[in-house]
């Protein structure tokens, strides 16, 4: 049996847990693992070269909690719902009532209050991580949820382990409970919109100005140089950049347009409905996710109604196109930050919104210069829509006519640009003094006697329709 000489656990040596386990080790953490197929952790200790000295692996859950010096702390790295709460129910009888299981995937937030919530006989926290495979052996953002105490306890590992921007490490406590999930599920919203925008931007280039995947590269490593700096844009261009080794095919003309999801995108978009706080660029991405599935249809459709997208005549310029993203990329930003700003109002916390933009300006997915600028911006005023600020009030009115057009050529040439259209669309909503809802007061007091508030004030909140009108 292994010695108590561990000052951390980690269960789930999966792509995301075995990464963690080793920046842990290589941050001098001796850790303790423990994976459920057990032949996964043999291999994993066996092939972890230098860092195997600092990892302690174990083969039972009992041998695990024996490696850890008490008070013990556990990351739990396993797929989010059922399995976290199976793998709570079988550790906490090991464990001491100062012993704590931190859940670091990508657990939904209200699972995460549930738990914190519950006598579990253990301490518990939530927090998420970001930054994929990568992040995680070499630094990812950290967003960490939970009794401040309990993240005092493991800041030490968690600030070591986390990417950093300058000087300054990318894990933050984000408020009590399931607020550090909440945070990451936001991320993850951004990170469709983000990655649902490239490829509206990328579709345009292909199907409406007839580019090739390499033209498309460059265009993408081109930004990657200017205001739009991002892991997402370095990546994209790197992906068209690629050769398919079996066809010598560009590897985007090989691969099938139907995206996958795990849920976090969605959950996002529930939970902003309920906040009464939508954020139509990430409603928009999940939409055109779920769309993307389904290829049959998709494939009717075009054979009934013919392919609609055609070579454009008053093709966009790479500029116009660029100039699109930022305006779309700072509308979507502004209603992912306005979003946490309802969250805290309704959940009781205090979501640190520049720390936020803080924590994900490295080690994350989403991680971009223009995240720096709005970190400054919240640090001005957190309390005012990002599009209300001067610095982004500036560039949205710059990027603006480019927008229109694209979303203008998309729509009348066919070629789909959902998530750039409802920026747009809820832009030109937020700079409207003068709605046209007065309409909808007016049809809910006409059907249902609902009553409706008058620009005078009067005192006469019903109309002249009668039964006889309807
Ligand atoms: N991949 C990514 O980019 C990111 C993932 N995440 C989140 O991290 C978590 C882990 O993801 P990832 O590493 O990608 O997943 P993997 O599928 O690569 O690994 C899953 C791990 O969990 C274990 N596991 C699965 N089911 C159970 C169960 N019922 N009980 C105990 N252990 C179980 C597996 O063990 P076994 O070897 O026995 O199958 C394996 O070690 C998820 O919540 C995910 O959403 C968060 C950020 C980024
Ligand atoms: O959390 C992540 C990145 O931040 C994971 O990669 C997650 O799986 C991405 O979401 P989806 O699988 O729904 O695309």
């Amino acid at each position: 049996m292994a010695m108590t000489s561990a000052e951390i656990g980690l269960i789930g040596l999966g792509t995301m847990g075995a990464a963690l386990a080793l920046n842990i080790a290589e941050k001098g953490f001796r850790i303790a693992v423990w994976n459920r197929t057990t032949d996964v952790t043999r291999r994993f200790h066996a092939e972890a070269g230098d860092l195997a000295a600092n990892v302690v692996p174990t083969e039972s859950l009992k041998e695990l909690v024996a490696a850890i010096k008490p008070p013990r702390a556990i990351i739990l790295m396993v797929p989010a719902g059922k399995a976290v709460d199976d793998q709570i129910e079988a550790l906490a009888p090991l464990l001491g009532k100062d012993d704590l299981i931190i859940d670091a995937g990508n657990a939904n937030f209200h699972d995460t209050n549930r738990r914190a919530a519950a006598d579990l006989g253990v301490r518990f926290m939530g927090i998420g991580v970001s930054g994929g495979e990568e992040g995680a052996r070499h630094g990812p953002s950290i967003m960490a949820g939970g009794n401040p105490a309990d993240f005092e306890r493991v800041k030490p590992v968690l600030t070591a382990i986390a990417a950093r921007y300058g000087d300054t490490p990318c894990a933050t406590w984000m408020g009590e409970a399931g607020a550090g999930h909440f945070v990451k599920a936001v991320h993850n919203g951004i990170e469709y919109a983000d990655m649902q925008m490239i490829a509206e931007v990328y579709g345009i280039m292909r199907d409406g100005m007839g580019l090739g995947a390499a033209d498309a590269a460059a265009i993408f490593q081109k930004w990657n140089e200017g205001t739009l700096r991002s892991y997402l844009v370095e990546i994209s261009g790197a992906v068209a950049a690629a050769t398919d080794p079996l066809t010598g095919q560009p590897m985007l003309d090989v691969i099938l347009d139907a995206a996958g999801q795990k849920g976090t995108g969605r959950w996002t978009v529930i939970e902003a409905q309920h906040l009464g706080a939508p954020v139509p660029v990430i409603e928009a991405a999940v939409m055109a996710r779920n769309v993307s599935s389904r290829v049959d249809e998709r494939k009717a459709g075009e054979a009934l109604y013919g392919a609609a997208p055609q070579k454009l005549t008053d093709a966009p310029s790479a500029d116009e196109l660029e100039q699109a993203l930022i305006a779309g990329k700072i509308l979507c930003y502004a209603q992912g930050f306005t979003m946490m700003t309802a969250a805290s109002a309704t959940f009781g916390w205090n979501l640190p919104l520049p720390d936020i933009a803080r924590v994900w300006r490295a080690g994350c997915i989403i991680r971009s210069d223009m995240l720096n600028d709005m970190a400054s911006a919240l640090t001005e005023d957190a309390t005012r829509n990002l599009i209300m600020a001067p610095d982004f009030a500036r560039r949205i009115e710059a990027a603006l006519p480019a927008l229109r057009k694209i979303v203008a050529l998309g729509a009348l040439n066919g070629l789909p640009v959902p998530a750039l259209a409802s920026g747009l669309a809820w832009f030109d909503l937020m700079r409207t003094a003068r709605g046209t809802a007065n309409m909808i007061q007016a049809q809910r007091d006409f059907f249902g006697a609902h009553g409706f508030d008058r620009l005078d004030g009067k005192d006469a909140h019903h109309g002249p329709w009668g039964l006889s009108a309807s």
